[in-house]
């Protein structure tokens, strides 16, 4: 038997859509594996009520599958799902590294980005990596097709997570299909903006980097009161404020002596729209961990 924790991750950061992405130090899924000869799964925690056992539509029965390593899995979830915070790739990501060790395959953690992915197909439509790459590898990750970068920054941040469902599945299908030339030239300018601030640790860059003209506006609208509580971060000290993932969770960025009045303005917002929310003060942190 094996236990891994694997972090919850806060994918696209604005600029990079279906690229970009960091594993983050809390919340985190904790999933107990041991070898059997058919997978079974059992789920509590977080959400557990909406999700399924059924290894056919469970992210980790898929990633048992793709390693050919039947297991009993148990779940806790510290993520809920639906949240934008990566919760089904968190089970994902803690399954492949689990299955990985326990059955000896020896892949290493990126050549285990793309397995676990194939969870994120079963609940999402297609295979995006920019969840399951964080949460296996740590720190911020670039996935494209070629394979994964990472680098190891630590950036204060506020998750704020409204009590609104939006499926990822249905946030994908208000994605614009085409986006202008001058609009491809200011994501590319705020996407390498962004990059250099993980470099450098540098919270302002990394909040500058974020902003997003072509996806972020179409899937604002999913959210209510999405605006008021971006402009209550930025006004409370973030140095840039975007949509987690799919949403509905809202990301900031900051200095970690602004992190209270943020996540308090932010929770404050979202209330005086008689929205409940959580908000996570949390910074970028490890990959998938085995005890
Ligand atoms: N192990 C899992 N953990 C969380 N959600 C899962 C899992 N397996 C399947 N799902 C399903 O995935 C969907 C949530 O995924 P998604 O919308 O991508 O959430 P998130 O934005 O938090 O990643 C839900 O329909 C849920 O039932
Ligand atoms: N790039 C994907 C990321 C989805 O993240 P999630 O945490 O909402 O599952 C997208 O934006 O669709």
């Amino acid at each position: 038997m094996l236990t891994v924790r694997a972090p919850a991750t806060s994918a696209n950061l604005g600029s990079g859509f279906d690229v970009f992405g960091v594993a983050l130090e809390r919340p985190a899924d904790v999933v107990r594996l041991s070898k059997a000869d058919r997978t079974t799964i059992d789920v509590t925690g977080a959400g557990s009520q909406f999700i399924p056992e059924d290894p056919e539509k469970n992210t980790v029965g898929a990633v048992a599958e793709a390693l050919e390593a039947p297991a009993h899995i148990e779940i806790d979830k510290g993520v809920r799902p639906a949240s934008g915070l990566g919760s089904s790739a968190a089970s994902a990501a803690a399954a492949a590294v689990g299955l990985n060790e326990l059955y000896d395959r020896g892949y290493t953690r990126e050549e285990l980005v793309p397995i676990a992915a194939k969870g994120e197909a079963v609940v999402s439509g297609d295979a995006h990596d920019d969840n399951v790459a964080p949460s296996i590898m740590g720190g911020f990750t670039i996935a494209t097709a070629s394979g994964v970068r990472q680098v190891d920054a630590s950036i204060p941040l506020v998750a704020c997570l409204p009590d609104i469902v939006v499926s990822t599945r249905d946030a994908r299908r208000v994605v614009p299909e085409n986006a202008r030339v001058d609009q491809l030239v200011e994501t590319v300018g705020n996407a390498a903006t962004l990059t250099t601030g993980m470099h450098r640790d540098d919270p302002g860059l990394v909040g500058e980097g974020m902003h997003d003209t072509v996806v972020t506006p179409a899937r604002a609208k999913l959210i209510d009161g999405y605006e008021s509580v971006r402009e209550a971060a930025l006004d409370a000290g973030a140095t840039g404020v975007t949509i987690s993932g799919a949403g509905p969770t809202v990301i900031a960025a900051c200095e970690d002596a602004d992190q209270r009045a943020i996540a308090s303005a932010m929770l404050d917002t979202f209330g005086d729209r008689g929205i409940d929310a959580r908000a996570y003060q949390t910074r970028i942190g490890r990959g998938a961990k085995v005890f």
